[in-house]
Parts: C-alpha cells; sequence; structure tokens
C-alpha cells in the first residue's frame, strides 16, 4: 500500500510505517501525477483536495486531512468517489485555546492592562473557542460566547448576538470555519463597518482563517485607531500576508496557533485510528509514548501572586514573542511564511509541565488550565 504524507506531519514513520510504503511530499506543491499510485493520502490545509488532484488516481482508499479546517477539501468530490475521508476534530483545539490565552497575558503585560476584570468575547463556541473560554475561566475571566448555530442546535450555554459580544467584550477572539454563503458566512465576518463599530481600546484576535478579516479593510482601519490592538495568526492570503499590515500588529505568527507537538501528534493519531477503521485493523499504538519530555519537566510555585507570574510561567513554556519576532524578520522572504511552518518544533502545550505548589494558597486552579501536577 502506498501512503502519500504531508512532510510537515510529524509520527507519520511512527504510527504508518507497519501499513505500507510511505513517501513524503510538500504539500502546497502537490501534483495530480504525484498522487497517482497512492493509495492512501495524508494532507495538511495547504493541499487542495479536489477533481484535480484526483484525476489520475482510481486506487484512493482513504484521505485524511491532520486539522480541524476542511475548506481545503472538496468533500462532495470524495463523496461521489466513495474515498472515505477523515480530518481530526478538536486536535489542535488546546493549543489554539492556550495560544489565544497567553496572547491576550501578553498584551496585558505590553498595554499595562491586566486582563483580569476584563471580558472576553468568542465568536465560534466549538472546539478552539471552548479551549479559550476554559483557560479563561479557570483565570476567572468573564467569557461571553456567540455562536447562532450552537444556540439553534440547542446547546445550553448562554449565547450572545454579534453586536452584543462586540458591544460589551473588551477582547474579541475568532474561533469561526470559514463559509462563504449562507445567513452565517463568515467571509469578511469582519469587514470595514464591523470593524468600524468596534468599541474603543478592544482587543482583536484572529486564530481561525485569516479572510474572516477582511485585511486591507483593517490595514485602513487601524490607520485611524491606534486605539484597538489586534493580534493575528492567520492571513488573508496566506502564505503572502500583506506586508503594510505587519506593522499594525502586536504580535504576528505564521498559522501556528495550532501548532504543539501534542496537537500534531494528535492530528496524526487520529488519522491512523480512522485509517484502521477504514481497512479494519486494530490501532494497536500509544500516542503518548511519542512526545518528548518538556525541557524542564517541573517547576514549584510559592504563590501566584499577580498576572506577570502567570504570564512568566505560561512563558516557560511557550513564548509567543520568539515567534514573533522570527516573523517580522522572515514574513517577506522567499517561502519565508512556509519555512517557519515547517520548522515550528518547540511548541508544547501547559499539560507538558508540572506545577508542584511549595506555598501555602492554593493554587489548585492551574490545573483547571492546563497544567499538570498542581498539588498541595
Ligand atoms: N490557527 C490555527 O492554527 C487553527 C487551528 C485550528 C483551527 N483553526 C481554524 O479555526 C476554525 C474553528 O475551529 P474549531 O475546532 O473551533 O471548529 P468547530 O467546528 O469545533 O467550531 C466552530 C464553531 O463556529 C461556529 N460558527 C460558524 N459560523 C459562525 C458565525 N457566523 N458566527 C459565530 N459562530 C459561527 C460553528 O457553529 C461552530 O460551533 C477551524 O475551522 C479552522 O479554520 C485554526
Ligand atoms: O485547521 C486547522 O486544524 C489548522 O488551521 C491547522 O493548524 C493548520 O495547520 P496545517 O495543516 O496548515 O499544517
Amino acid at each position: 500500500m502506498k501512503i502519500l504524507a504531508d512532510e510537515n506531519m510529524p509520527y507519520v514513520q511512527q504510527l504508518f510505517a507497519d501499513l505500507g510504503t510511505i513517501e513524503t511530499v510538500n504539500g502546497r506543491m502537490l501534483t495530480a501525477e504525484q498522487v497517482q499510485h497512492a493509495d492512501v493520502l495524508l494532507v495538511r490545509s495547504v493541499t487542495q483536495v479536489n477533481a484535480q488532484l484526483l484525476a489520475l488516481n482510481s486506487q484512493l482508499k482513504f484521505v485524511g486531512s491532520a486539522t480541524i479546517g476542511t475548506d481545503h477539501i472538496d468533500l462532495d468530490f470524495l463523496a461521489s468517489r466513495n474515498i472515505p475521508f477523515s480530518n481530526a476534530p478538536g486536535c489542535n483545539a488546546t493549543a489554539v485555546g492556550e495560544f489565544a490565552f497567553i496572547a491576550m497575558l501578553e498584551l496585558a503585560q505590553r498595554f499595562n492592562s491586566p486582563l483580569k476584570g476584563k471580558v472576553v468575547g468568542i465568536v465560534g463556541a466549538g472546539n478552539t473557542g471552548t479551549a479559550v473560554a476554559k483557560c479563561l475561566e479557570a483565570y476567572g475571566i468573564e467569557v461571553l460566547l456567540c455562536d447562532p448555530l450552537l444556540q439553534q442546535s440547542g446547546d445550553g450555554r448562554e449565547f450572545v448576538s454579534l453586536d452584543v459580544l462586540i458591544a460589551r467584550a473588551d477582547i474579541i477572539s475568532l474561533h469561526v470555519p470559514i463559509t462563504k454563503q449562507g445567513e452565517h458566512k463568515t467571509w469578511y465576518l469582519f469587514d470595514e463597518q464591523r470593524l468600524n463599530s468596534l468599541k474603543q481600546n478592544t482587543w482583536l484576535l484572529n486564530c481561525c482563517r485569516g479572510e474572516v478579516i477582511d485585511n486591507r479593510a483593517l490595514i485602513k482601519f487601524k490607520q485611524q485607531r491606534d486605539d484597538v490592538k489586534v493580534v493575528l495568526d492567520v492571513w488573508e492570503g496566506e502564505p503572502n500576508p500583506m506586508a503594510e499590515l505587519v506593522p499594525y500588529i502586536e504580535f504576528c505568527t505564521p498559522h501556528i496557533a495550532g501548532y504543539s507537538l501534542e496537537g500534531k501528534a494528535r492530528g496524526t493519531y487520529m488519522l491512523y485510528q480512522q485509517l484502521a477503521k477504514v481497512l479494519n485493523i486494530k490501532a494497536d499504538k500509544q500516542m503518548d509514548s511519542l512526545l518528548p519530555s518538556l525541557w524542564s519537566e517541573q517547576v514549584s510555585v510559592a504563590e501566584m501572586c499577580n498576572e506577570r507570574a502567570l504570564l512568566q510561567l505560561a512563558r516557560f513554556v511557550y513564548d509567543l514573542r520568539d515567534d514573533d519576532e522570527l516573523f517580522r524578520k522572515q514574513f517577506l522572504n522567499p517561502q519565508g511564511f512556509d519555512q517557519m511552518r515547517k520548522n515550528h518544533t518547540h511548541r508544547r502545550e501547559f499539560s507538558a509541565l508540572k506545577v508542584g505548589n511549595t506555598g501555602q494558597t492554593d493554587v489548585n486552579w492551574l490545573s483547571n488550565l492546563g497544567f499538570s501536577g498542581v498539588e498541595l
């Protein structure tokens, strides 16, 4: 069996080698000729899987995408060819949740304006939106959710409209899929008009898809509204963000909010499990054995005296400033955006760090935030 896999998908060898011959490819440049003799195709978000890509292949048994988003997959076409497909819902939700939370702590530090006491509005309350809410609620932050689709489907949580969210939230974090049609389409959800409706000093974070914000309108908006602070992990026109936009953004990253080692491993592992189902074989490998230890496994905390201490603890696991600095240096290089993504192998989730408690103050809430082993 020939397994064709994106070269940026870690742990493919460890999980799939027993099932066939693996060939790794550049997912953005993949051609119909390369796919011609594949039995299994494993992709990431940069590969458009459609009639054109599969034109020469008549033997494909499975397509897997180690991602949450499926906007790069022609699902109707795969169904018409009876090719089983699976993505990896939720695989990197914790990574995105922690990324957004850390970005909020970084903004708070930079602008000397504490996160504690602010109201955060989350647009899209699915896996990643819920993961952000979990971090925020662990820290005692009020969260507003806007998700008309979940609201209509009977989700028991409390929801508000987007207008109410914009009016009430000090911080807005975007977590919707990209959709181009329908009543709740998200393409340019934040267009010129909506950007202009942001209240003074709002912080706006986009960790979902670049085109949820009209990036040209954002440049124009930021030229007038320095009070609004923006964090972008995703960009209109990736892998070529608009160069004029970058100086207006507080923290810039190359679509890596979901790129924790844990998130990537979960994505590949979920595809391994799905392929095993399709092939009707037992998936007997374990995911935990794939992950290395963090460079320091444990820290001891006497008390979490202020927000800066919390940020220091978060930076111990992931320092967003490093990625932002690298982005500004490299995003204009040829293939710079994709190179940064390819080389992004250092990030861990909070759970990789055990936090011991050596003081009298209760810091057990850190375990709700995701850290391991918090004990009194
Ligand atoms: N930056 C990254 O690295 C990264 C990582 C993971 C996911 N993503 C992107 O984030 C998106 C969301 O991921 P997820 O796991 O939370 O997906 P999900 O499907 O679990 O949740 C998305 C939610 O958005 C809601 N929604 C759709 N249209 C909406 C609208 N107009 N207003 C408000 N809510 C709306 C849906 O009802 C759903 O509950 C993915 O589709 C993907 O595009 C990016
Ligand atoms: O949709 C997703 O899961 C994310 O956007 C994902 O992190 C994208 O990563 P890629 O597949 O491009 O490596």
